[in-house]
């Protein structure tokens, strides 16, 4: 289904440069396949056409119409200049996928102002290392074979769960931002390693090992995370006393509170853009 298909990306960012990386590195999409369109920045579309092969477009409209997937990647607050920008060119047999965090469908399909097929879509930046782990949900005019196309398009940069719109949001808070907590978390990692003695560059290779591993553990056992700490804690030794100290900073609960706010900065965004 997916061979020959052509993607037209709004806006080349962050998450559009991660999705083009991966899905060239799958060999099903061919860069000649993928058109790209930035606000301003011509330094940017020449990066990303020397460095995919990646095709560069200014008339944005054209690009939408001739395209199979379009795909709406600029910050929400630019939703609206976007949409006007390809009202008009987009009809029903494509497929518009929104990766906006917070932007719901009808938003999109109001914008449009036709029975335009939208998935929104909250994916993350692994996706350029084929690990994206992506939340779908399908729009008003959207059929199950286009919900099923946007499904392969992310399943082939990671794995796919299709949820009630609602849920987008907690999608967001939790596996869309989800990969700044890890990053954070190495940072401090790494720091306290420092702090411990080891050299920054002997902690890093140590603290990603152990991230890698601890992932492959819960991923190859099926255990739960707990009963896998638990192997790791003895009593009364080393790792007992590191948790109590995490205890003692709520870790829990402040991971708890950063995926909620995270999910209500979601819905703040969306009904900011509602009542534009
Ligand atoms: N960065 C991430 O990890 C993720 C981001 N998202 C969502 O993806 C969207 C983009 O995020 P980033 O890539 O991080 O932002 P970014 O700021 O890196 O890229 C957005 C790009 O869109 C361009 N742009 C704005 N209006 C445009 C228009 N009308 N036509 C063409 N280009 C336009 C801007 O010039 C900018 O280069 C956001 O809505 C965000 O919520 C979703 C999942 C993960
Ligand atoms: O920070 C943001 O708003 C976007 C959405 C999910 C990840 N990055």
């Amino acid at each position: 289904m997916l061979a020959g298909k052509s993607f037209f990306f709004i806006g080349a960012g962050n998450i559009c440069e991660s999705m083009v990386r991966g899905l060239l590195s799958t060999g099903i999409v061919r860069p000649g396949e993928i058109w790209v369109s930035n606000r301003n920045n011509e330094a940017r579309l020449n990066y990303l056409r020397s460095y995919y092969g990646i095709v560069p477009v200014t008339d944005k409209c054209q690009a939408a119409s001739q395209s199979d997937v379009i795909i709406f990647a600029m910050k929400p607050q630019d939703v609206f200049t976007a949409l006007e920008e390809v009202r008009g060119c987009i009809s029903n047999n494509q497929l518009v996928i929104s990766v906006l965090a917070g932007i719901s469908t009808p938003i999109i399909e109001e914008g449009l102002n036709a029975e335009v097929a939208v998935v929104r879509a909250m994916p993350n930046t692994s996706c350029a290392v084929l690990e994206s782990a992506t939340g779908l949900s399908a729009g008003k005019y959207t059929s199950p074979e286009q919900l099923a196309l946007a499904g392969e398009i992310f399943r082939m940069v990671g794995e796919v769960v299709v949820f009630d719109e609602p849920l987008l949001d907690a999608v967001t808070g939790l596996s869309g931002s989800g990969p700044a907590y890890i990053y954070y978390l190495v940072e401090a990692m790494e720091k306290a390693g420092e702090a411990a003695g080891i050299p920054r560059e002997t902690a890093r290779p140590l603290v990603l090992k152990t991230l890698l591993g601890a992932a492959k553990m819960l991923m190859e056992t099926g255990e739960k995370p707990e009963v896998l700490r638990r192997q790791v804690t003895s009593p009364n030794g080393t790792t007992m006393a590191g948790i109590q100290q995490l205890d003692q900073g709520h870790f829990q609960d402040t991971i708890l509170k950063a995926v909620l706010r995270a999910t209500s900065r979601s819905q703040e965004l969306g009904q900011a853009m509602q009542n534009y």
